[in-house]
């Protein structure tokens, strides 16, 4: 996979460089700042220039995302992988890039994953995005827990899965987080990437992509729902839902907005993997 440096800031971007830029820090500094956060040296060069000498500068607000497909894409509705049966795909959409997948975990994978995680949870958290910090919000009410890429062999066996399935090597992927919401519990709706001027392109860079692997079946309510869609999906167990939001220039698909309701009946259990631009780790 070729990783593009990025070439396109948003609006807020452009207020912050404009406001940098008006208190006084010379140019080279911000320029400095752009390239370390991962934007290409001659973009940057040219963006400041141009904000010096007043001339208008294009922002991703005004650019309309632009999609690409994913390697899963590629796949066909069979999907093998080296250790397991194989993963159907049972629905898609192409703009945003969604698809459904059925059997991805076994009914007693997803069993043992449930096991493992129900002596660790803690109450989950959202990123402040002012701060870049962790924080406990009334928005999202679940607890969670996360597992090491190689803690135990059931989540190296799943790691590789998903890796194999996606297509893009463990080292891209954030640690497995499995979520658990009890009756009434829910997260409003809201975008898995990070805002633009916080990401981190020494860590990976931005999120691209989420896969969502329920691992129970939710009698009533628990469903994820995407607002701008019309869609929601139910849970189910050994099921999954792959999202993509994420492009080689380093824009992100705001139509990806999406929630978990609350849970109106049993509770629910999930398995999360976020996965982005670059290798998080070596
Ligand atoms: O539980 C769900 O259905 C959604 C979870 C989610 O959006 C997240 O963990 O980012
Ligand atoms: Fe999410």
């Amino acid at each position: 996979m070729i990783v593009e440096k990025i070439s396109i800031i948003s609006n807020e971007l452009k207020e912050w460089m404009q406001n940098t830029l008006n208190s006084g820090v010379a140019p080279e500094l911000v320029v400095d700042a752009m390239i370390k956060k991962g934007f290409d040296p001659r973009f940057s060069y040219t963006t400041i220039f141009r904000m010096i000498r007043n001339h208008s500068v294009q922002t991703t607000d005004n650019c309309p995302y632009v999609y690409e497909l994913p390697p899963i894409a590629r796949k066909g509705s069979l999907i093998h992988t080296s250790d397991h049966v194989p993963i159907k795909v049972i629905m898609s959409i192409e703009k945003p890039f969604i698809l459904l997948l059925d059997n991805l975990l076994s009914e007693q994978e997803c069993d043992e994953l449930i096991a493992l995680s129900k002596d660790r949870l803690r109450r989950s958290k959202v990123i402040d995005s002012e701060t870049g910090k962790e924080k406990t919000v009334p928005g999202r009410t679940s607890e969670g827990t996360e597992f090491m890429v190689l803690e135990n062999r059931l989540i190296a066996r799943i790691e590789k899965r998903i890796a194999e399935l996606i297509d893009y090597p463990v080292e891209y992927s954030e640690s497995l987080q499995v979520l658990h919401y009890n009756h009434g519990e829910e997260y409003k709706p809201h975008f898995d990437f990070f805002q633009e001027n916080k990401v981190d392109a020494s860590k990976g860079g931005q999120r691209i992509a989420t896969l969502l692997i329920y691992l129970n079946d939710v009698e009533a309510g628990g469903e994820t729902v995407f607002p701008k869609l019309g869609l929601s999906v139910s849970p189910k167990k050994g099921a999954a839902i792959y999202f993509h939001y994420g492009n080689s220039k380093g824009q992100t698909d705001r139509l990806s907005l999406h929630s978990s309701t609350p849970v109106v009946m049993g509770d629910k259990w999930v398995a999360t993997k976020w996965i982005r631009q670059k290798k998080i780790y070596e």
